[in-house]
């Protein structure tokens, strides 16, 4: 009944009856690895450590029930996306509303009937596999394979409140291919899109550390983001991109460098002083992230007027 094909999830069962554990585990074994906890204190704990797939609830236990804690994981953002599975010995319907009004997914009742457990569960994860996949789509530009421009955006928000929180700097980088008009009309449109996944490679190859994170902007036109990176750090990657284009040499009769080459403006968002509390920023989030990006596109501007492949810093 469950999907063979599909890879091994793992499961965490909350109950504070063992014996519910065990027959649960056992029926659920084929889905791949069941993760228990006898309290919502331990299953919290072990969720924000591990990662799960899918949870099964028990609605009733000592100190915190399973309603509270799936109100807790609801408001919490890294945990609301769990699909969980509410267990309860009541059958009435205000039990059942209660469930899926607070985030469940599926409610079921004790005791345990197994192939009903079995479906339910094959059924949810099924279904948030799917999820999954949709969110990666609607987060992927399709020809590069790169971030697209809404996961950047989302990205960049997050970073700039963790930048704020860590006093760390962040740099940004645009990138825009040069000649890129000239390049189609002259090699045609598929040449140009394999330019850019050109392009895509040699900038994850510049930016290559575990948090740099790379994305399609629209059309020719890049936005890198790297946390912990002050401007020195950024010119360095910026340069880095350069170099990798010259090495790969993609032939461009139509621009002066005779090769694909990019400009690039480069802004850095400097770190908070010590002295500086975060709650005397003025500004909101979404205006220091256009903010940061006006300056780095304005940059860029300079660095296409003053003649193109090269690099330009953003003054603070
Ligand atoms: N092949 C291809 N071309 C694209 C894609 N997206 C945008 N373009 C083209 O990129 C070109 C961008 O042209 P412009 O904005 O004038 O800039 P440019 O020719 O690169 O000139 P500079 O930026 O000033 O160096 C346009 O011809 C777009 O049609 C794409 O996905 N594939």
């Amino acid at each position: 009944m469950n999907d063979t094909a599909a890879p091994p999830a793992t499961l965490l069962l909350v109950d504070d009856d063992p014996s519910i554990i065990q027959a649960a585990s056992r029926l659920l074994s084929d889905f791949g690895r069941c993760r228990f906890a006898r309290s919502a204190v331990d299953a919290l704990r072990l969720l924000r450590n591990e990662p799960v797939d899918l949870v099964l609830l028990d609605a009733e236990m000592p100190e915190m029930g399973g309603l509270e804690m799936l109100g807790l994981m609801q408001n919490s953002s890294e945990l609301a996306e769990i699909p969980v599975v509410l267990l309860t010995s009541h059958r009435d319907e205000a039990t059942e509303e209660a469930a899926f009004a607070a985030g469940a997914v599926d409610f079921l009742s004790k005791p345990i009937r197994p192939g009903v457990l079995k479906a339910r569960v094959n059924t949810q994860l099924r279904l948030s596999r799917a999820l999954a996949e949709v969110r990666r789509l609607s987060r992927t530009d399709t020809l590069t394979g790169l971030a697209n421009r809404r996961a950047m955006q989302e990205r960049l928000e997050r970073e700039v409140l963790r930048a704020d929180r860590l006093r760390t700097p962040t740099s940004v980088l645009m990138i825009d291919v040069d000649h890129f008009k000239a390049f189609n009309d002259l090699y045609g449109h598929v040449a140009g899109d394999l330019a850019l996944i050109k392009v895509a490679e040699c900038m994850r190859k510049a930016a290559s550390r575990a948090n740099d994170f790379c994305a399609r902007w629209g059309g020719e036109e890049f936005v890198v983001l790297l946390p912990d990176t002050d401007s020195d750090g950024a010119m360095a990657v910026a340069s880095h991109m350069h170099r990798a284009l010259a090495e790969l040499a993609h032939p461009h009769e139509a621009s002066q460098q005779g090769c694909l080459s990019t400009s690039i403006g480069v802004a850095t968002l400097v770190a908070l002083s010590s002295q500086q509390p975060i709650e005397s920023v003025a500004h909101s989030l979404q205006d220091r992230v256009e903010h940061l990006l006006g300056r780095a596109d304005a940059a860029l501007y300079r660095a296409k007027s003053a003649g193109r492949s090269r690099s330009e810093l953003a003054s603070t």
